[in-house]
């Protein structure tokens, strides 16, 4: 079954019946995430490569050499996205995110506006004394849910986490400081989109009907993005205004949006539609990954103290304010992260990709067109032909003569882990999310020492899917100011 014959050639990858599949989906009901185990059965018995016929022909691969040939060595065969279904086209404008959007000259354009001009090094540094006011933010807010009576069960860290990081990227994408409210809203409202993209694609069915059927929920969906357009559209408006650079004159995404003309479409600026959608990307792709990333790091620093007292001399001997230069002359807190990657990606999943052509195929089966291709890459860092003692948090792997220290995380080379995607639609915020990771864990061990709740208990690392995979139990340590 693996190695298919000439004659099956041109086949479709095998995978169950269609309503068996269906029955075993709708049991999970929640979201096309809850999928890992059930996937994992369907590989460990039909091979590498599966396919379902769902609402479409969904093709599944769980192997890091033929993800390697497919998305690297294959070029743009796989760089499509397939077509999004309601209410994703609501809230992308019809698809006019970098995410969403069909391979072709709109993605270029904005693919590369995200990666080479609004996250160009030289701009993220500008950022520098944002983050590191985040940094103390941060400290300062876990330190107060201490003092409130976080002490007795330790610290529940996610909430304080998310909103340092999301107030951060706010900034960062649309150049404002918003009040605790509005801030709160924000968070919301991007929350309800993201859940909405991932939950079951219920209006994918018949879409005239279900929209008629499931109508409060459709009105809901319009409303939500209805409100994200009323808040975004003023600070985009001010930003417009202002000609770039706002109170505290650092150029933010949507600047370099609003600079941005489709030469294919006679040169016309981006419509607002289409600004809001990609500053809205920009929030929901940056926080879950980036919030789930720190906080799977810092409960392997708890559980290490070994390897947290090893990262806190090497911040500590640096400046009293960690800046973008100490972070990166930070070679253990790097592996650190990396280690961090390779454990637990914070997506399981890349995002679906869709086919271009009508020749396409995978280890010798064949992809119509119109198929969508997901890539399970969380197993790909816990391969032990790659990886010694892949279960085990082990930073040291990714220093000097170790099995990770010439690990290419684009995945060019080789694919031994890929936490962000490889080949063209690879993640272009991995510059951004990797900093921010190494410069919150080198901030919180710099300033705090963390434990467990309870001398000599452990950190439970059970794992959850949810539109990333989190903790199931969500950290709670105790914090020490270090003095
Ligand atoms: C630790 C942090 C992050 C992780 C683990 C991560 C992971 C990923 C993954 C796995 C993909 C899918 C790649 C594919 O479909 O082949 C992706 C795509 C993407 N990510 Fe990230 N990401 C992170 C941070 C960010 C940040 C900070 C931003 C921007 C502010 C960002 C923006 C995007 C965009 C726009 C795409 C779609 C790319 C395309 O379709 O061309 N990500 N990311």
């Amino acid at each position: 079954r693996k190695n298919p014959t000439p004659e099956c050639k041109k086949q479709l990858p095998p995978g169950p019946p269609t309503l068996v599949f269906l029955a075993k989906f709708l049991a999970l009901r929640r979201s096309i995430f809850d999928l890992g185990p059930l996937l994992r059965e369907l590989h460990a018995r039909h091979g590498p490569v599966i396919s379902v016929r769902l609402f479409r022909t969904l093709v599944f691969v769980a192997d890091r050499g033929l993800a390697h040939r497919v998305l690297v060595q294959g070029g743009a065969t796989f760089a499509d996205r397939p077509p999004l279904f309601d209410p994703g086209r609501l809230f992308t404008a019809g698809s006019r995110d970098i995410s969403s959007s069909p391979y072709g000259p709109y993605w270029r354009l904005v693919r590369r506006n995200l990666a080479a001009e609004a996250l160009h090094p030289a701009r993220l540094s500008l950022y520098a004394p944002a983050r590191r006011a985040a940094g103390d933010a941060l400290v300062a807010d876990l330190l107060l849910l201490r003092a409130r009576g976080g002490g007795g069960d330790g610290v529940l860290v996610r909430p304080a986490f998310r909103r340092a990081l999301f107030e951060l990227l706010v900034r960062m994408s649309l150049g404002a400081t918003l009040g605790a409210e509005v801030l709160d809203e924000v968070q919301d409202i991007q929350m309800k989109i993201l859940r909405s993209i991932t939950s079951f694609p219920i209006f994918s069915f018949l879409p005239a009907l279900t929209k008629r059927l499931f109508r409060k929920r459709w009105e809901a969906y319009v409303a939500v993005r209805r409100r994200q357009e009323e808040i975004f559209l003023p600070l985009i408006d001010a930003r417009r205004r202002g000609g770039g650079g706002g109170d505290d004159g650092l150029p933010c995404y949507a600047d370099s949006v609003l600079a941005l003309r489709v030469a294919e479409e006679g040169g016309r600026p981006l419509t607002d539609a289409e600004v809001v959608t990609l500053c809205s990307e920009f929030l929901s792709a940056g926080t879950d990954t980036t919030v789930t990333l720190l906080e799977w790091i810092m409960a392997e620093l708890v559980n290490h103290p070994d390897v947290q007292a090893r990262v806190y001399e090497e911040v500590r001997s640096k400046k009293a304010e960690l800046d973008d230069g100490d972070i990166q002359e930070a070679r253990y807190l790097k592996a650190v992260v990396l280690e961090g990657l390779r454990l637990h990606p914070p997506a399981h999943f890349v995002l679906p990709h869709g086919v271009r052509g009508d020749d396409a195929e995978i280890a010798g089966y064949a992809v119509p067109r119109g198929a969508e291709v997901n890539f399970l890459l969380g197993g790909f860092g816990l391969d032990e032909t790659a990886w010694t003692a892949p279960l085990e948090f082990r930073p040291e792997r990714f220093l000097d003569g170790g099995e990770g220290c010439d690990v290419d995380i684009t995945g060019s080379r080789e694919i031994k882990m890929m936490p962000f995607g490889a080949g063209r639609r690879m993640c272009p915020g991995h510059t951004l999310g990797m900093l921010q990771v190494e410069f919150f864990v080198g901030s919180l061990v710099r300033q705090l020492e963390w434990l467990p709740v309870m001398e000599g208990e452990a950190v439970d690392m059970t794992e959850q899917l949810d539109f990333t995979t989190v903790m199931k139990y969500p950290l709670r340590a105790r914090i020490v100011p270090r003095n």
